[in-house]
C-alpha cells in the first residue's frame, strides 16, 4: 500500500481564490443534489444546504415530487426540482426527467436518502455514464453500485480527460463495494487504492480519521489522512453534509482530489467548531452545517494574496 501523507490540522491542504469584488453567483457554480425519499428528506436537504454554505452560487435539490415541499421548507435559498415518484421514492421515469437539466450543472452529488429502488438505480447508472459531468456518489448510490456490481468491469471508469468522480463511502459502504471488512482500515485502504487506480476515481474513506485515496500525476494512487474532525460527528447526517461540501467544491472548479481533500478538511473543521460551541455528545449534523458557515472563509486565500 502506498505511504500515507498526514495533513496538518492547519492550514488547509489547499485554498480557493478569494472572492473578487465584482463576483456574481455564476462565478461559484450551479450544482444539483439528487436523492431523498419519504422518511429521508433531511439527508438531501443537509447535502444541499451544505453546498450553499461551502460557497456554491446556485444549488437545487432534485427529489421525489412527494417530498418537494418538505425539502423546500428547509432553506429559502435552496431551489427544488420535483421528479416522478411512486409515492415514496424516485420512479423509473425520474432519470428521463433529469437528463436535460444536467448540461447546466457544474457538478452533481447523488445518493443521500435515494434508497436502493429501481428508480434510484436508473438515476445512478445514468449519472455514472455521463463522464463529462463532475460527480459525487454517496450512501445508497454506493449501495446500488455494490448491488448491481457496476464496478466489476471498467465500463464506468474515468480517464484523465473525463470529469472527476468522487466516492464518499463510510466503512460499511466500502465493505459492500469491495468486500474489504469495515473493521480493517489497512485492508479498506488497499481496496480503495485498487479501485481508484483501476477506475480513475477519488475515494474518501470516511471515519475517524478519514482518508482520501486519489491518483496523483504519475498515475499511482496516494493516500492522504485528514486530521480535523472528532467523534461528535458520529451522528446521523454528517456524511450527507460532506456530500454537499465536496459537490460544491467540484462545482467551483476544483479537481476530484482537491475537492475531496479540502472538503474533508473543512468538514472536520466544522465538526470541531460545532463540538467547541455546543458539545460532542450533543451536536448534530445541523450544528456542523451552522459551524460550516463560520469556518468557510478558512478555505480561501486572503484577499491581499490575490490583489482583489
Ligand atoms: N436524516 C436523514 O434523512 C438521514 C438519512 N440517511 C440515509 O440513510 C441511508 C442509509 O445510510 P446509513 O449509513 O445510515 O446506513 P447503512 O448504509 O446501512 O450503513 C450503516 C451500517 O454500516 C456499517 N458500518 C460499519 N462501519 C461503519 C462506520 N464506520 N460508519 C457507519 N456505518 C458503518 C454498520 O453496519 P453493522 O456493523 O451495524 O452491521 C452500520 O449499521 C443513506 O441513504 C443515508 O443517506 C443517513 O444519512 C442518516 C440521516
Ligand atoms: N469518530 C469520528 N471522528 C471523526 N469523524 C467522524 C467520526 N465518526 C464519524 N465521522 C464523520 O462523520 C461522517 C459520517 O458519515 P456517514 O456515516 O455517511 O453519516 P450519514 O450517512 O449518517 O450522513 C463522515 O464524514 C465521518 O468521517
Ligand atoms: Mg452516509
Amino acid at each position: 500500500m502506498p505511504s500515507i501523507v498526514t495533513q496538518s490540522t492547519s492550514p488547509p491542504p489547499l485554498r480557493i481564490p478569494s472572492r473578487e469584488v465584482s463576483a456574481h453567483k455564476g462565478n461559484f457554480g450551479r450544482v444539483l443534489l439528487v436523492g431523498g425519499s419519504r422518511g429521508m428528506a433531511g439527508s438531501i436537504a443537509l447535502s444541499s444546504i451544505a453546498a450553499l454554505h461551502t460557497g456554491s452560487g446556485l444549488v437545487a435539490a432534485a427529489v421525489p415530487d412527494c417530498i418537494l415541499d418538505c425539502v423546500a421548507g428547509f432553506h429559502p435559498a435552496l431551489m427544488t426540482i420535483g421528479l416522478p415518484d411512486d409515492g415514496q421514492r424516485f420512479s423509473d421515469a425520474a432519470w428521463e426527467s433529469t437528463q436535460d437539466r444536467l448540461s447546466a450543472q457544474a457538478a452533481v452529488g447523488c445518493g443521500p436518502g435515494i434508497t436502493t429502488g429501481s428508480g434510484g438505480a436508473k438515476m445512478v447508472e445514468g449519472l455514472l455514464a455521463k463522464k463529462d459531468l463532475p460527480l459525487v456518489l454517496d450512501a445508497d448510490a454506493l449501495n446500488l453500485i455494490a448491488q448491481q456490481n457496476w464496478f466489476a468491469d471498467d465500463r464506468f471508469g474515468r480517464n484523465k480527460d473525463d470529469a472527476a468522480c468522487v466516492l464518499t463511502p463510510h466503512p460499511g459502504e466500502l465493505q459492500r463495494l469491495t468486500g474489504a471488512p469495515a473493521s480493517e482500515v489497512d485492508g479498506q485502504l488497499e481496496a480503495a487504492t485498487e479501485m481508484a487506480n483501476r477506475l480513475g476515481l477519488t475515494i474518501v474513506v470516511k471515519g475517524g480519521p478519514s482518508h482520501v485515496v486519489y491518483q496523483d500525476g504519475n498515475g499511482e494512487a496516494d493516500v492522504w489522512r485528514n486530521t480535523t474532525g472528532n467523534p461528535g460527528m458520529a451522528t446521523a447526517g454528517c456524511g450527507d453534509v460532506l456530500t454537499g461540501v465536496v459537490t460544491s467544491l467540484l462545482g467551483q472548479g476544483l479537481s476530484g482530489p482537491d475537492a475531496a481533500r479540502l472538503g474533508v478538511w473543512i468538514h472536520g473543521r466544522s465538526g470541531d467548531e460545532a463540538a467547541a460551541r455546543f458539545s460532542r455528545a450533543g451536536m448534530t449534523a445541523q450544528q456542523v452545517l451552522d459551524a460550516l458557515m463560520l469556518v468557510a472563509d478558512e478555505m480561501t486565500e486572503a484577499a491581499n494574496e490575490q490583489g482583489s
